[in-house]
């Protein structure tokens, strides 16, 4: 099976440089049309099939140990890539590029990536939340890419994104709209978000970089 190549920004590239900047300067970073067209188009092709299939799971909240469903904080239905697909695998690569740009410029040790489609159905939402779970320090950069051809604000389904460490209080530092191939870059322990109530199917991505546990922890990095 041969992936879907892509190029991302090289390093010195503006586009790098501007993510490396609003990540290291205030946590987050919106880069509108940055997935790369072809990729963009088979992973469309891709989500709606699976939500047309029905080949989509119920999103749960909190750690994989305490797994919960709480449909009052979080409704979507995801399904987990496993890099099997031409689409997926070029999105593995993609991503895979993103994560040596990330740890050469931010110094940070991005180790694993998981990513899963996301579908929100007229209704649905998710409300503000940090994307690492309290205390496990495993979640460290979150990568959010939208498969959607046209999004009119009257859609609604907007990306609300707070500053890092905002309080409940707050104002919010962004709303910013799934609109074709935008990527937000997020720094998964500090950067409060939610997603609006949309009113129209909304086609997604969800991603996450962790660190190695076993360094993060100190037990037995060699072994
Ligand atoms: O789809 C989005 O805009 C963000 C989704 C999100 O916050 C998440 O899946 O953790
Ligand atoms: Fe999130």
């Amino acid at each position: 099976m041969a992936a879907i190549a892509s190029e991302v920004p090289l390093p010195g590239d503006n586009r790098l440089g501007a993510i490396l900047g609003d990540l290291s300067s205030k946590g987050w970073s919106w880069q509108p049309h940055m997935l790369p067209d072809a990729l963009y188009h088979a992973l469309r092709a891709e989500v709606l099939a699976a939500n047309l299939q029905d080949d989509l799971a119920p999103a749960g909240i909190g750690r994989e140990t305490d797994y919960q469903l709480d449909r009052t904080i979080r409704k979507s239905r995801i399904a987990w890539m496993d890099g099997s697909t031409p689409a997926q695998a070029g999105f593995l690569q993609w991503a895979e590029q993103l994560r040596q740009s990330l740890n050469q410029g931010l110094m940070i040790g991005l180790f694993e990536f998981e990513a899963c489609f996301a579908v929100y159905q007229p209704g649905e939402f998710y409300d503000r939340h940090l994307d690492s779970f309290e205390g496990a320090r495993n979640r460290v950069v979150s990568l959010v890419v939208y498969l959607n051809d046209d999004w009119p604000a009257e859609n609604g389904g907007a990306l609300v994104v707070w500053p890092e460490g905002a309080d409940e209080t707050s104002e919010p530092a962004a709303r910013l709209l799934p609109e074709q191939a935008g990527v937000v870059f997020m720094l998964s322990e500090t950067v409060p978000h939610a997603v609006e109530v949309t009113q129209a199917p909304r086609f997604g991505i969800a991603a996450w970089w962790r660190v190695n546990p076993s360094i993060q922890g100190h037990i037995d990095p060699l072994a």
